[in-house]
């Protein structure tokens, strides 16, 4: 098979250095009605979670550090990298990190940013302390960021075996941000008002070692916080829970060695419903689950902890939520987690094949970070305390979204100055056990109660989250 040239790092390098602060330009986020997309969030239920897109930005597209050619030729690099993030961020590079990356010693001087973005000041009676389980992961970081910037006291509870610091580094330090720690499957006492339990288990790499740790993690970890719940009369929101999905050595794209020592994956899902004999699949569907499969750890997970959260509501009162999230996608992602949406850009990005597991017409719904985190505060302020789907209704196959991240890279591509992107080819890969063959959420209760529906589309949502693997591997971090 032909191998299309790779491009060079030094190549994706060249366009950010040259960009100067008079030719930056801001990019355009179009929603679902052709409407610019200036701020997410929104106000519902009296609980205002509007913040610019720019800022929120201005976090993750991003270099965590700056590149030097030399130790000695710090001056002005700085500057130059500043500017073309500004391009999407629009002035808020003042908020990122100043560390340096030395490539003649293959070390970084860190250091911690010069000042924080700023956040809302809210009176005692509006801020909430907050305990979001699993902040470090792809999806609590997000929600954490959104939080911290509405001016709530955030409390992160991580045990960062799939979670990682650096995703939320840039509140370290920062008065009304607090990180800690800590496996759930321990109890932990803290005051709050409102918890969000992210926290799920392990790699897809110890899935098929670990699986009792697994199945542990959701039923203690969701037993100790809602134990917490009750005791301190907070408001607790299950994400139903999370699940990873096992990769065969064969079918990952990604050398062995980054499976065993990168963050292993971690995925939000609704797993609740199994492979599902119902489509598109509404809350009341009760899902069509193998107790003793490969995935049951995961899947009998969620359910039982979805069984103690309405144990805890309707036997001690505890105040409940509970969202059951869809395929999910974004920044921050672990680009070596074997999940599509990352596979598919860093393998057209790299310029290898794009590997579509069986014929590709299995289907899946893709949502973007943004919509869910939305999503997520507009149900934990809600009165809602039924189960309620999350997640994007645009149903691709998986061929048709392979064609289209090759489309959307090469455009990146090209807007970036590379006049001739290469072609990556589709090839086709055996299929996994138990792949579910379709997954589109029904999101009516969602629109019916919440007033929510996702407002990105999945273009705008890959472009971002391409632009965001590009600047990793700018910075040499991917
Ligand atoms: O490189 C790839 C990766 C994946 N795929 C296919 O793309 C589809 C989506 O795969 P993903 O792994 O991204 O997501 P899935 O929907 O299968 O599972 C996801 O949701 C349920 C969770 O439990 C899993 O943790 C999560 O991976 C699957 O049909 C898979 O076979 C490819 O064709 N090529």
């Amino acid at each position: 098979m032909e191998q299309p040239t790779l491009p060079s790092s030094a190549s994706l390098l060249e366009f950010p250095l040259k960009m100067t602060a008079s030719n930056v330009q801001s990019i355009r986020t179009l929603d679902k009605n052709g409407g610019e997309i200036t701020s997410v969030g929104f106000e519902r239920f009296g609980f205002d979670c509007e913040v610019p897109l720019d800022v929120v930005r201005s976090l993750y597209l991003r270099p965590h550090y700056v590149i030097t050619a030399s130790d000695d030729e710090t001056d002005g690099i700085d500057t130059k990298e500043e500017d073309s993030h500004a391009r999407f961020t629009k002035g808020h590079a003042a908020y990122q990190s100043k560390s340096i990356y030395h490539p003649q010693s293959q070390s970084i001087s860190y250091t911690t940013l010069t000042r924080f973005p700023p956040v809302k000041l809210l009176p005692p009676s509006g801020r909430k302390r907050v305990l979001v389980t699993g902040g470090a992961g792809f999806v609590g970081s997000h929600l954490v960021d959104r939080l911290m910037l509405l001016g709530h006291e955030v409390t992160v509870l991580d045990n960062f075996f799939t979670g990682s610091k650096t995703s939320v580094s840039h509140w370290v330090g920062h008065p009304n941000f607090e990180l800690v720690r800590h496996d759930v499957v321990e109890p932990f006492m803290i005051e709050c008002d409102q918890i969000y339990h992210l926290a799920c288990p392990a790699s897809p790499v110890h899935y098929q070692f670990n699986a009792v740790k697994t199945i542990k993690t959701s039923f203690q970890g969701t037993l100790n916080m809602l134990g917490l719940a009750k005791r301190t009369k907070a408001r607790f929101l299950l994400t139903s829970t999370s699940g990873e999905r096992f990769i065969s050595l064969r079918q990952s794209a990604f050398p062995l060695w980054t499976r065993f020592f990168s963050h292993p994956f971690k995925f939000l899902s609704a797993e609740v419903y199994g492979d599902p004999e119902v489509h598109p699949q509404p809350e009341d569907y009760w899902g069509h689950v193998n107790p003793i499969g490969p995935r049951a750890c995961y899947d009998e997970g969620k359910r039982v902890a979805e069984t103690l959260t309405y144990g805890f509501h309707n036997q001690d009162g505890v105040d409940v939520r509970v969202a059951r999230i869809f395929n999910t996608y974004g920044p921050r992602m672990n680009p070596y987690d074997g999940r599509v949406v990352s596979n598919f850009i860093v393998q057209a990005l790299r310029g290898q094949d794009l590997t579509v597991y069986g014929d590709g017409s299995q289907t899946r719904s893709f949502q973007y970070i943004h919509d869910l985190v939305d999503g997520l505060i507009a149900l934990m302020n809600s009165s809602e305390t039924r189960p309620v789907n999350i997640g994007n209704g645009d149903e691709f196959t998986i061929l048709e979204f392979a064609q289209l991240v090759r489309d959307i890279v090469e455009d990146v591509q090209r807007a970036d100055g590379v006049a001739a992107p290469p072609r990556v080819n589709i090839i086709h890969e055996g299929l996994p056990k138990d792949d579910p063959q379709k997954r589109r959420p029904d999101t009516t209760r969602a629109k019916e109660t919440l007033d929510w529906q996702p407002r990105w589309t999945v273009r705008m949502g890959l472009e971002e989250m391409v632009r965001y693997y590009k600047a990793k591997m700018a910075e040499g971090s991917l």
